[in-house]
């Protein structure tokens, strides 16, 4: 691949090396719903014609006062009082959801049940005045009580674009409140994903340098936040080779299951940069801090196995019965109660949560520095002008 890359890319190479971040055209404003957002949909709701159901009935309550006052600081109705008892449940189990989380999940939740929407298993429309962002490369799917997200590049080795980021935010924020028990990752072909494209790093205008940056840095924060406070159970079936950030990230996940094939890679130093995705907080909790070190500093690749064996991985299964057996858990876990689903991990995660939004922040700081680094432009330069693959 580097061959080919640097072939691809020759003519404006040195500018490229020069300037390697992408322009990014996203807000960070541009997924957050506004205070009229908000009131449109409650407005909206009142029109519905159908009667959306008890379920979806509690979650729009739940995410309402969530967006409204916060987390939950009534005292618990008793066991008697079914109904104000069912609410306060569900309003407790959004925890420590941030109100402009809930503010953007209840608009979600609304325009998913207008009849004009598609159905919660999809990817959403953007509104009409944003551009919606190509969606065949992420393909979200819901059934069994599983939303499935799977990356859907497998020609590129699924490696992730900018508008990846941008429909997975999106996919996600759909997925915390759809019906499904749990989501999960996957791949499509033989690599689970190869990590951030690296053509994301081309195409940038001389002029906007900085600003680039600084946009991709916004971005990554907020994909990772999504990621941080995914209220389900999230779940990676990885297919293959892992490679980057979608490896950085499954320390955010509940449960990563493994093809005996599957390889994790995270070669920052070799590429000029720096772990993200919570990683350099994860990492040494999951594994201790001198195997992390070998990983995010070091760059070495662990095997299914060395990465269960570190506890990054819950279980790896053999390729020839991989599929059949993590579908076939995933189906079962997916029937259980969903509240308590969403309530264990919720006690599970919600102690760190502050930590890793401010870990995520500094993570993607320190990455803005480097996308602008000496370093980061020549160890571009080695990576893509060598023969070797990773
Ligand atoms: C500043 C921009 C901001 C964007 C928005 C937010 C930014 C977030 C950044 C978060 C940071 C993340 C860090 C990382 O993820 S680091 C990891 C980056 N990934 C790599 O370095 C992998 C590079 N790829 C390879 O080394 C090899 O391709 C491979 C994965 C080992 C596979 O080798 P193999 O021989 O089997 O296959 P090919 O090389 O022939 O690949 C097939 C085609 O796929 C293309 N490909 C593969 N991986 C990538 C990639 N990561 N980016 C772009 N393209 C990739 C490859 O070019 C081939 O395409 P072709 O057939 O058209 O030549």
């Amino acid at each position: 691949m580097a061959g080919r890359l640097t072939r691809r890319w020759s003519p404006s190479l040195l500018q490229v090396l020069r300037f390697p971040v992408v322009q990014l055209h996203m807000s960070r404003t541009a997924m957050r719903a506004s205070e009229k957002d908000f009131e449109n949909a409650r407005n909206q709701l009142k029109l519905l014609t159908k009667d959306p159901g008890n379920e979806v009935k509690l979650k729009l309550y739940a995410l309402y006062k969530q967006a409204t006052e916060g987390p939950c600081n009534t005292p618990k109705p008793s066991m008697l009082d079914f109904i104000n008892k069912a609410k306060w449940d569900a309003w407790n189990a959004l925890g420590s959801l941030p109100k402009e989380t809930a503010r953007q999940n209840y608009v979600d939740l609304v325009s998913s049940l207008s009849p004009s929407s598609e159905s919660s298993s999809q990817v959403k429309p953007a509104a009409a005045n944003e551009k919606q962002p190509g969606s065949e490369n992420i393909i979200v799917t819901s059934q069994d009580g599983i939303t499935k997200i799977m990356f859907n590049r497998p020609s590129k080795k699924n490696a992730i674009t900018t508008s990846m980021y941008k429909e997975i935010i999106h996919a996600l924020k759909a997925a915390s409140t759809d019906n499904s028990a749990i989501t999960v990752f996957t791949g499509n072909g033989d690599y689970y994903s190869s990590g951030n494209d690296l053509t994301n790093f081309t195409d940038v205008s001389p002029n906007s340098i900085e600003e680039t940056a600084k946009n991709a840095s916004i971005l990554l924060r907020e994909f990772v936040d999504a990621f941080i406070d995914f209220p389900k159970p999230l779940v990676a079936v990885i297919n293959g080779p892992a490679v980057g950030i979608v490896v950085t990230l499954l320390g955010l996940f509940d449960a990563v299951y493994a093809s005996d094939k599957a390889t994790f890679h995270t070669p920052f130093s070799e590429l000029g940069q720096s772990p993200e995705g919570c990683a350099s907080y994860t990492f040494p909790k999951i594994m201790g801090p001198a195997k992390a070190a070998e990983m995010l500093i070091f760059g070495k690749k662990l095997t299914a196995g060395e990465a269960c064996a570190q506890g990054l991985v819950t279980e790896v299964f053999p390729e020839s019965t991989f599929q059949k057996e993590v579908w076939t858990r995933l189906k079962t876990y997916a029937k259980l109660p969903t509240n308590s689903l969403r309530i264990s991990k919720e006690l599970i995660r919600s102690n760190e949560k502050e930590k890793l939004h401010a870990v995520n922040a500094e993570e993607c700081t320190v990455l803005q520095g480097r996308w602008l680094s000496e370093e980061c432009m020549n160890a571009l330069m080695n990576f893509m002008s060598r023969k070797s693959k990773l």
